[in-house]
């Protein structure tokens, strides 16, 4: 966007006191002091918006009202954490000129607000309106109103007491108003200065479809109000209806059709009265209405450009520090009663719609300014153009005042927000510095004056600030309302239901603000303008805007109750306005632009874009990140759900394997022992074997926790009445804690290994040949099952395949999970570990019998796993010769007492047969009634598989097992015990 110079008379108010009383001229030094009571300050006006049915319920208000002029902000979340990050105060009073309760009716709102307004304009004086607040507080309900009986808004209450006042008083159409207080002749205008207005039944597709939710004047919804006027002056009033959006000007009167004004509708007379109300139309409006979203219809229109008055439109002193700026090329439209004029802004709400600011979304998104001018002449000097006042009354409904951080919006809304936030940012620059400046000149006055002297006001200028209002559109067109004449008044909307408390907290802000600041009221009503001016050439160029045209498309959505629903798609091309080609400078242009000023302004936008852009992509990236996390971390604990189970798994059969090594290895040993007891020797196997069945098998086996597990021969002296399946359970018991268990089964089966390896090598021929293919065969069986759980170098391979899983889940664990694990690994293997360190640490001193066996091992363990293996085949055999050879008492006991015991578990029978074990009662009962026994829900897979294959053998009683038991099958009995592994 390119910037004109800044002009120090038009951007500084402190042209402004004495502009009216005594123009400021750059000769002239000095000026008179105007009396304090020449400026007013801009009235604001609070109205609290009722609660609505659909939305607000459920929120309480946290705006109170104290009195007519103060009401008490409360933040609804003072209570918690937010309000200590928030800077604003949690409970604040603000004071306006007065406060309007949600049961306001609109015409005391009327009255009491605008009513003041429309007697200046009908007076000559300027007045100014607008209404500020966040989206869905009330703006447009106040300025425009709702379709019910008495819910008109102050523009068609204004239109209704301008008519009603001017009734009878209705001037011709010579002089047409330009500009912002120009006149011309109308005959020297190529513009029209009426509108066609077709009756209804040629209304337009378009129109038909868009109009059906504005509201609808009604011919009694009129407000009464009559104002009593000069009635030697005659008037003629001029509508113009601007939209300011995307920080570009577009007149909403700017597709009018052209036409000759039909009869009814000529000067003096109202328009169409009663039912037929005329109805206004357009180039746009007329078009079919387009169904199909591939071919949209193509609007075109084109921004208008913001220009400074020429001085010749300046008061009769020529003085430009009155002129402000106006929307070059601006439509003003005659109206002749408030039904035509009404109609007429109704057309611009429908362009409105067809553009799109009012098309996709029932919030406005541009700012929408009404402009009202009046044109008085003495009757007696009608046709002297220096006789004609002009004053002008303009309605400005805002966006809505949100920031984009609370909106989320991107793309194309942030662009609508971002402008939106601009114009109304610098509107509180502009009267921020208009306070500051008034403050300094009002300072300047009280300390450098002496009463009735005068001022340099060369000092008092260089005090003031340069008022920003060309760093925005709106601004720029409301810029002669704060430095020239004219009231201004402020509407502040309030929604204290669901609207952001912040955001009002702003609105609440800018309202004190505005009221600081001063504007002059004309105290010279309707002074005679100079003559009129011809219609200037048109010598314009292409606006050299950044963007160029810009397109975008609008969908409007169209229907209703007993219509079919509906959408019209429209392509909306915006061309960027023409700038003017030097004809009309005015003083403002020769001004030198402030270099520094300027690049900091637009440095401020710049950073403020990048700003809102960086919260949305930080907003959108965290959110993305949550998610990511989220699915990671799902995945993960999938994956140690499944490999904590694929571990209790492995766990338990390892534990069964163990068990059953253990009781093989009990039973071998008892076989081995046969009747003899052999002296135990020093370092033989019959010591290891002794230590393995005291230390381990023993305790195991033991029924009831007697506090000795550290004597296993007196625990296996203690549970000699213990029955059989008491015994399992001691041993679940013992397997499920740790603390109570005895050294590992492996420590005593796994370790005397290696040691047999030296004991084997001595081991004399014959000892072998005493073992028969029965014990080959015993040895083999011992291979499969119990090596592979009670060889060293098989525990290590084990060891392995833990590791392996251990590296493929080991990304998958956390260090605390990983650690619980391990604990639980640890104390469920520390006996395989004691001996895998020992098998490390040779040198070690031993520390138990089976360390010390253990220890010995390490030096045949450097050997090769066949040999391992080789010797754990050989181990049954070593293990028997040792007994024979070395026991001592006590240890002998303990074995006479074990192999008595394991005698009631040698069972016969075949082992094909499956037979079963069921150690639950209730499914005892079933099977005893001959029911297929079913797993109970929650029991482990492994449970669950080898019940239900052995529920397909025969399944056995407690009976049976005991006589089986009684029979001393070794094979029955080891096929119970493999029976019995799905049970644990
Ligand atoms: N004083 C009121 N009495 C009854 N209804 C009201 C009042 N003020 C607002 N409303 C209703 O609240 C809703 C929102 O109001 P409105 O459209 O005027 O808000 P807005 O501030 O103009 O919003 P936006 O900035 O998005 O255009 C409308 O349905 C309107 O009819």
């Amino acid at each position: 966007m390119t910037r004109k110079p800044l002009v120090n008379r038009a951007n500084s108010p402190g042209a402004k006191p004495d502009g009216r009383s005594a123009p400021l001229k750059s000769s002239q030094a000095s000026l008179e002091l105007p009396p304090d009571n020449d400026r007013e300050p801009i009235r604001a006006f609070l109205r609290i918006r009722p609660r609505m049915d659909d939305g607000d319920s459920g929120y309480e208000p946290y705006l109170e009202p104290l009195s007519d002029t103060a009401v008490k902000l409360t933040d609804p979340s003072s209570s918690t954490s937010r309000s200590r990050m928030s800077t604003i105060n949690p409970s604040s009073i603000y004071t306006f000129s007065h406060v309007f309760r949600p049961d306001t009716q609109q015409s005391e709102f009327f009255s009491k607000t605008t009513l003041p307004l429309v007697r200046d304009v009908l007076e000559g004086r300027n007045g100014l309106l607008f209404a500020y607040g966040v989206t869905n507080s009330g703006k447009t309900h106040t300025i425009q109103g709702g379709n019910t009986p008495g819910s008109a808004g102050i523009l068609p209450r204004t239109l209704d007491v301008i008519f009603n006042s001017i009734e009878g008083l209705h001037g011709d159409d010579t002089f047409r108003p330009v500009r912002l207080q120009g006149i011309e002749l109308s005959s020297e205008s190529d513009e029209p200065t009426t509108i066609r207005l077709p009756s209804k039944g040629s209304s337009p597709a378009l129109a038909d479809i868009l109009e059906d939710d504005l509201p609808t004047s009604t011919s009694t919804d009129t407000d009464p109000t009559v104002l009593k006027l000069d009635r030697n002056y005659e008037y003629t009033i001029w509508l113009s209806y601007v939209e300011v959006y995307n920080e570009k000007v577009y007149d909403l009167f700017g597709s009018l059709e052209s036409g000759v004004a039909p009869p009814s509708t000529a000067p003096g007379t109202p328009a169409r009265g009663g039912s037929g109300i005329p109805r206004p139309t357009s180039s746009f409006l007329n078009l079919p209405v387009p169904g199909n979203k591939a071919h949209p219809l193509l609007l075109t229109r084109k921004a208008l450009s913001v220009k400074p008055c020429p001085l010749s439109d300046g008061d009769g002193d020529n003085d430009a520090s009155s002129a402000g700026k106006y929307v070059a090329g601006l439509r003003q439209v005659r109206v002749r009663s408030a039904v035509e004029a009404k109609e007429l802004l109704r057309l611009g709400q429908l362009h409105r719609r067809v553009f799109g600011t009012l098309a996709n979304s029932q919030s406005s998104r541009s700012h929408a300014l009404v402009t009202i001018k009046v044109l008085r002449v003495h009757r007696g000097e009608r046709h002297d153009p220096t006789s004609i006042q002009t004053a002008r009354l303009t309605l400005v409904d805002l966006a809505g005042s949100e920031r984009t951080k609370h909106t989320h919006t991107s793309g194309e809304r942030l662009r609508e927000a971002g402008n939106i936030n601009k114009s109304l940012m610098v509107l509180g620059q502009c009267m921020e510095t208009l306070r500051a400046n008034q403050r300094t000149l009002a300072r300047s006055l009280q300390q450098g004056v002496a009463p009735g002297s005068r001022l340099d006001t060369r000092d008092v200028k260089r005090g003031l600030a340069i008022v920003p209002f060309r760093h925005s559109k709106l601004t720029e067109i409301l810029m002669d309302y704060f430095v020239g004449e004219g009231r201004a008044v402020m509407i502040v909307n309030v929604n204290p239901y669901d609207t952001g408390f912040d955001e009002n907290v702003h609105v609440m802000k800018f309202a004190a603000l505005a009221r600081e600041v001063c504007t002059v009221p004309a105290t010279n009503p309707l002074r005679p303008l100079p003559s009129p001016t011809k219609p200037r050439a048109n010598g314009t160029r292409a606006s050299s805007g950044v963007n160029g045209p810009h397109r975008r498309k609008v969908t409007i959505s169209f229907g209703g109750p007993g219509r079919k629903a509906s959408e019209a798609h429209l392509e909306v091309l915006e061309e960027d306005e023409e700038l003017d080609d030097g004809e009309e400078t005015s003083v403002e242009d020769d001004e030198p632009i402030n270099p520094l000023v300027d690049a900091l302004f637009d440095e401020i936008e710049e950073l403020r874009m990048q700003l809102y852009d960086a919260h949305i992509r930080n907003a959108l990236i965290e959110a993305e990140t949550r998610e990511e996390v989220m699915v990671e971390m799902e995945e993960r604990m999938r994956s140690m759900e499944e490999m904590f189970t694929r571990r209790l798994m492995r766990v338990m059969e390892h534990n069964e394997e163990k068990m059953d090594a253990k009781l093989d290895m009990i039973q071998r040993s008892r076989m081995l022992g046969g009747g003899s007891r052999v002296p135990r020797s020093e370092g033989g196997y019959s010591d290891s074997i002794a230590g393995s069945v005291d230390s381990d098998a023993i305790g195991q086996l033991r029924m009831s926790d007697t506090g000795e597990h550290d004597d296993g021969r007196s625990s296996v002296a203690a549970r000699d009445a213990d029955d059989e399946s008491d015994d399992f359970e001691a041993k679940d018991l013992l397997d499920s804690n740790p603390r109570s268990r005895t050294p590992s089964p492996l420590a005593g089966k796994g370790k005397p290994l290696p040691k047999r390896q030296s004991t084997l090598k001595p081991r004399p021929p014959p000892t072998k040949a005493k073992f028969g293919a029965e014990d080959e065969m015993d040895v083999d069986d011992t291979e499969t099952d119990d090596a592979h759980t009670a060889s060293p170098t098989e525990e290590v391979s084990d060891g392995e395949e833990d590791d392996e899983i251990e590296e493929g889940d080991e990304e998958d664990f956390i260090d605390d999970e990983a650690e619980s694990v391990s604990e639980f690994e640890t104390d469920h293997d520390s006996r395989e570990e004691e001996s895998s360190e020992s098998d490390a640490s040779y040198a070690g001193p031993a520390k138990s019998k089976s360390k010390s066996n253990a220890s010995t091992v390490t030096k045949g363990k450097a050997g090769t796993k066949p040999l391992a293996t080789a010797q754990a085949k050989r181990a049954p055999q070593t293990a028997a010769r040792g007994r024979r050879s070395t026991r001592t008492s006590s240890s002998s006991r303990a074995v006479a007492g074990l192999e008595d015991e394991l005698d009631g578990l040698s069972l016969g029978g075949d082992p094909d047969d499956s037979t079963v074990i069921i150690p639950n009662r209730k499914a005892r009962e079933q099977a005893a009634a001959g029911t297929e026994y079913i797993p109970g829900k929650g029991e482990t897979e492994t449970g669950k598989k080898k019940k239900r294959q052995l529920g397909k053998g025969r399944i056995v009683t407690e009976d049976e097992i005991e006589s089986l038991v009684a029979d001393g099958s070794q094979d029955g009995g080891r096929q119970l015990r493999r029976s019995t592994r799905g049970h644990r």
